[in-house]
Parts: C-alpha cells; sequence; structure tokens
C-alpha cells in the first residue's frame, strides 16, 4: 500500500483509505480519476491481474497524480487494510475476494456478482452458484438510499439498467404507464471494458451501428425488471435491445410503455418534475431540449427528457448517461459517500466535458 500519494486536493476534515482492483481497467481507472478530486478519499493501492508489478502510468496514462504507483495483485490479502474497497473485476470474480475481506470495510462491487436478488434469476443468466444480493447502489430509485447509509457491501448497477431504471422509474411509481416496457439503447466501446475483442477495433466500429444482444438474451435484462418491478410495485416485462455506437463513453436510452388511462403530457411532466426535484445528479431537462451523450461525459449525472406520443398511445424517455461516470465510477463513490455518512454528492462532478 502507498503512504504517500500526490494529490490535487486539499482533504479538510477525516479521510479514508481506498484500494481499487480492477484499477487498469475502464471502470476501476475512472474511480481513480474521481478519488484524486475526493476531499475525503485517499487513493492508497491500485490493484490487478495481469498488470501487477507494472506502473499506473504505463497502462493508465491520464491518471498522472497515481502514474508512480505500483499495480499490486487483486487477491483478498493484498487488499486487506483499506477503509474502503472498490472491486472493478470481471463478472464472477469479486465474490470470493469480498468474502475474505473484514465485515467493517466498505466494499463496492461495480460488477455482477451481489446486484440480482433471485437466485433462479442469477442462475440463468449468469450460469453459476448466486454469490447473494448486496444492498443495490442506486440512491435515487425509491426507498434505496436508506439502504445505502452505512452499509458495508455495495452493489453498483450495470450501467444500462442505471439510464433505464432512472428514465421510468417515476412513471411506473406514478402509475402513468403499462408494466411493459420497450428499451432501444446505445452505448460506446468503453462499456465493452479494454481488453482486446474483434468487434471492438476500430475498424469493425468507426462508422457503424450496431445491435446485439437482441431477443431477450442481454444479462442487464433482469436487472432492470428487478428494478422496475421494485418501482411499479409490480412484476414489469422488459423489451431490451442494446446498440454499439462508434464514441468511447457514454449511453443514450430510449425507453418506452403504452401509457395508463388518463395520462396526458402535463401529469407525465408533473410526475417526473416531483421525482427528480431534490435529486442533484437527475436533470430533467426543460421541455423541447433532449438528452445528448456529450452533455454528461465525465459528470456523475443523468440527462432525461419525456414526450407523451398520444397518436401511438405512448410514453417515451429519454436519457443520457456516462456509462463509467454515473454508469459505475461516479456511483461508486456516490455510495461510498453513504456508507461513509458523508454528503452524497462529495467530490463528485456536476458539470461535463463539451464538446
Ligand atoms: N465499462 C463499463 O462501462 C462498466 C463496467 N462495469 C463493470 O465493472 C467491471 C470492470 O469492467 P471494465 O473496467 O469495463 O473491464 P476492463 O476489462 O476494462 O478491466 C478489467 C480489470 O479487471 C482486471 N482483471 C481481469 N481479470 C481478472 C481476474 N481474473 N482477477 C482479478 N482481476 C482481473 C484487469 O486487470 P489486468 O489488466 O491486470 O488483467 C482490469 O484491471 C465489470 O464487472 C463490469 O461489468 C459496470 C458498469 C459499467
Ligand atoms: C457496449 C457493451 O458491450 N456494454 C456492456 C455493458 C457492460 C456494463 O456496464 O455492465 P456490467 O457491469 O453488467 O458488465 C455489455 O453490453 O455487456
Amino acid at each position: 500500500m502507498h503512504d504517500r500519494v500526490w494529490s490535487c486536493i486539499v482533504s479538510t476534515g477525516q479521510t479514508w483509505t481506498v484500494g481499487v482492483t480492477g484499477a487498469t481497467g475502464y471502470a476501476g481507472g475512472e474511480v481513480c480519476r474521481l478519488l484524486a478530486a475526493h476531499p475525503n478519499l485517499q487513493l492508497a493501492g491500485v490493484h490487478a491481474n495481469s498488470s501487477a508489478g507494472r506502473r499506473l502510468g504505463e497502462l493508465q496514462p491520464h491518471l498522472l497524480p497515481y502514474a508512480d504507483m505500483t499495480v499490486l495483485p487483486s487477491d483478498a490479502a493484498s487488499l486487506s487494510g483499506y477503509d474502503v474497497v472498490v472491486l472493478a473485476l470481471p463478472h464472477g470474480e469479486s465474490a470470493a475476494i469480498a468474502a475474505q475481506l473484514p465485515e467493517d470495510t466498505v466494499v463496492i462491487d461495480c460488477g455482477a456478482d451481489h446486484r440480482l436478488n433471485d437466485p433462479a434469476a442469477w442462475a440463468r443468466w449468469y450460469g453459476n452458484e448466486h454469490a447473494g444480493s448486496w444492498p443495490y447502489g442506486l440512491p435515487e430509485l425509491l426507498g434505496q438510499r436508506e439502504k445505502l447509509a452505512g452499509a458495508r457491501r455495495i452493489a453498483v448497477p450495470g450501467c444500462y439498467p442505471t439510464s433505464v431504471t432512472l428514465a421510468l422509474a417515476p412513471a411506473l411509481v406514478a402509475g402513468l404507464v403499462e408494466p411493459e416496457v420497450v428499451v432501444v439503447a446505445a452505448s460506446g466501446t468503453s462499456g465493452a471494458g479494454k481488453s482486446a475483442k474483434p468487434h471492438l477495433l476500430g475498424s469493425e466500429v468507426m462508422g457503424s451501428v450496431s445491435a446485439y444482444g437482441v431477443g431477450g438474451v442481454h444479462r442487464h435484462t433482469p436487472e432492470m425488471i428487478q428494478n422496475l418491478s421494485q418501482a411499479a410495485g409490480t412484476s414489469v416485462g422488459v423489451s431490451f435491445t442494446p446498440t454499439l455506437v462508434p464514441m468511447s463513453r457514454g449511453i443514450l436510452a430510449t425507453s418506452s410503455a403504452k401509457l395508463a388511462p388518463g395520462t396526458d403530457a402535463d401529469s407525465a411532466r408533473a410526475a417526473y418534475e416531483k421525482a427528480y426535484a431534490d435529486e442533484p445528479f437527475v436533470h430533467l431537462l426543460p421541455e423541447g431540449q433532449w438528452p445528448t451523450t456529450s452533455q454528461v461525459l465525465g459528470a456523475n449525472t443523468v440527462a432525461l427528457q419525456i414526450a407523451v406520443d398520444a397518436d401511438a398511445g405512448r410514453l417515451v424517455v429519454v436519457a443520457a448517461v456516462d456509462n463509467l461516470t454515473k454508469g459505475t465510477g461516479g456511483a461508486a463513490l456516490q455510495c461510498a459517500n453513504l456508507a461513509l455518512g458523508l454528503p452524497e454528492t462529495t467530490g463528485l462532478p456536476l458539470v461535463g466535458v463539451a464538446p
């Protein structure tokens, strides 16, 4: 563990040490980037797998304050001793490590291992034994913030479920729509992680948009069903189609559902205004303005807009999120703030990087 790390933030008040594993990947790298601006959390160690022993600056050159840190191994013994551990590992790699960490350590898992409540759903979608569910790290979901305050184990949502849940929950809570939703979402390539895959080559991605995981086979479908059913208080059906678009970061999710009798544009807008009036990171845009991925890049924010398509009889909601910030790394630190009793917004950017 490094005891002296250059930091651009002068801390006032209590500080907690943070170890990040998966720090050489996209999600872990984003956690480290955001930690550099956090006044109370100090990145004290970076861990990974095949790159253990290397200098972080070789692998994540944008993380200048941490360039001289040596990447440490990713086992439980190496990860013990931090106040907070962020796991940003491939699915299935977190649970065994987390089970060996002290109970009073705040453990935030960016992977899927502890997101689903239903063991049968886990077995169906991930194919191995369920490691048990943890409090789900989406504070804006009704009733969820209270479960995260003081928690010592938190499961950060998937990036698509974050955008889709925040887009549709207010309508389902208020009974504005029928509990059957259709979602088409576009993601940048960083959503697929940093390891080399042929379909992510520049020559495959540039100048082309492709659909994948079509026909109800994407593993984020059960997570959306879980969240939206919690909001609706009844089982919600989800048809989800993800698409890959030629940009590095960002998700633009377009969701729609059949209007319930009596829903009109005014009642829909009122429900969304009420739901998000006090949410610092969720922004219902002024009428007529539509979300773009560029406006949320690098920010822990979600931009939303709604429309009532009276002819089709559907509510349409568009949501933009940076998959690496509010979609993972920012959400991880938002949850850490809640777990530690810090103001929820501490150290998190509201300002995007545009254009
Ligand atoms: N990318 C995104 O937008 C989002 C990602 N997530 C989740 O975050 C997690 C990380 O994803 P992402 O950053 O994209 O992935 P990357 O492929 O970019 O990074 C994976 C990281 O995990 C390490 N790693 C790989 N295999 C192992 C292993 N067997 N044991 C320990 N460490 C290992 C790698 O280390 P090394 O390089 O040394 O091998 C690397 O640091 C995943 O669970 C993903 O689902 C969640 C929401 C959004
Ligand atoms: C573009 C792309 O490939 N995206 C990833 C989403 C990854 C993610 O955010 O979610 P998890 O944490 O559940 O892996 C995918 O569709 O699998």
